[in-house]
């Protein structure tokens, strides 16, 4: 069982360097047990460096990354992965050509400790696959090629193919990009969801009011360090966040997005 003293996640010092660019310039971060963190700031603020750097994507010019009080140095992100650190990326990705269905038992199958593949196809796992698909709204697009459903359903089927794993830490960037407000007040109902299971949740956001309604905890970032580490809700108050994010204008959390 997870110790609710200890964070399931930590960043201690960490830094990124690109050539004389520090992309990522010493964070320190706990993230405890449970708890829902939305980053955001400016494009170019080293936020998906800090997601590549925390997911064992890429490996730390300095500091280290703990995950579950253990050193995620040298681990592969695959590994990480299987061990319940599950990330997803800006872009949505997937098998386009595949089923929505095939995508999720792919994702069962690889992401999964055994080694045999054909032991996977087990009745327990497509229990689990058809499950993740209800709770999703995914079920009457199983059958359907994921290059045929909208980008909602495409979405939502990258967090599916994530959570099916049941990760200790879920690791989301800009989920709801690109997406129509009325998806992204669907998105944030399903976060809500997630939330309540007790996944850990970590994720990227320009969308304020999706950070705002779905985060407990806020950080804003800004070349390469954090400038805010509080509630969503003093964000609009912070004179410092208002200046480099949010245009120094008095800022109504309602607005649909900062920058990017
Ligand atoms: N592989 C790389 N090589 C060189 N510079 C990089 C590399 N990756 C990122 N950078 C630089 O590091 C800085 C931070 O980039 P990053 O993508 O982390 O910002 P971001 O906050 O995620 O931006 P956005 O909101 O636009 O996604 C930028 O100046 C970027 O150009």
């Amino acid at each position: 069982m997870t110790d609710k003293a200890l964070p399931v996640l930590e960043a201690r010092a960490v830094a990124k360097h690109y050539g004389a660019l520090a992309a990522v310039d010493g964070i320190d971060l706990k993230v405890m047990p449970g708890q829902t963190i939305g980053i955001g700031g400016p494009n170019g603020a080293g936020k998906t460096t800090f997601f590549d750097l925390i997911s064992g994507f890429i490996p730390v010019t300095k500091g280290e990354v703990l995950f579950m009080g253990e050193p995620i140095k040298g681990l592969p992100a695959h590994h990480l992965a299987r061990a319940g650190l599950v990330r997803t990326f800006q872009v949505t990705s997937g098998f386009t050509s595949l089923t929505v269905w095939q995508n999720m038992m792919a994702s069962v199958i690889f992401g999964a400790r055994d080694t045999k593949p054909g032991l996977l196809f087990n009745r327990g796992n497509r229990a689990r696959v058809e499950t993740t698909l209800e709770a999703f709204g995914l079920s009457d697009l199983a059958s359907a090629r994921v290059e045929d459903i909208p980008a909602l359903a495409r979405k939502k089927l990258m967090v599916a193919t994530a959570i099916v794993h049941e990760p200790k830490v879920l690791l989301l960037d800009e989920p709801v990009s690109g997406l129509m407000p009325s998806e992204v007040d669907e998105f944030i109902s399903l976060m809500h969801e997630i939330r309540a299971r007790g996944t850990t949740l970590v994720f990227i956001e320009h969308v304020m009011r999706f950070l705002t309604s779905v985060a407990d905890r806020a950080l804003i970032m800004h070349q390469g360090k954090l400038i805010y580490d509080g509630p969503p809700s003093g964000i609009g108050r912070d004179e410092t966040v208002r200046s480099v994010y949010l245009g120094g204008a008095a800022y109504g959390l309602e607005t649909e997005t900062g920058h990017g």
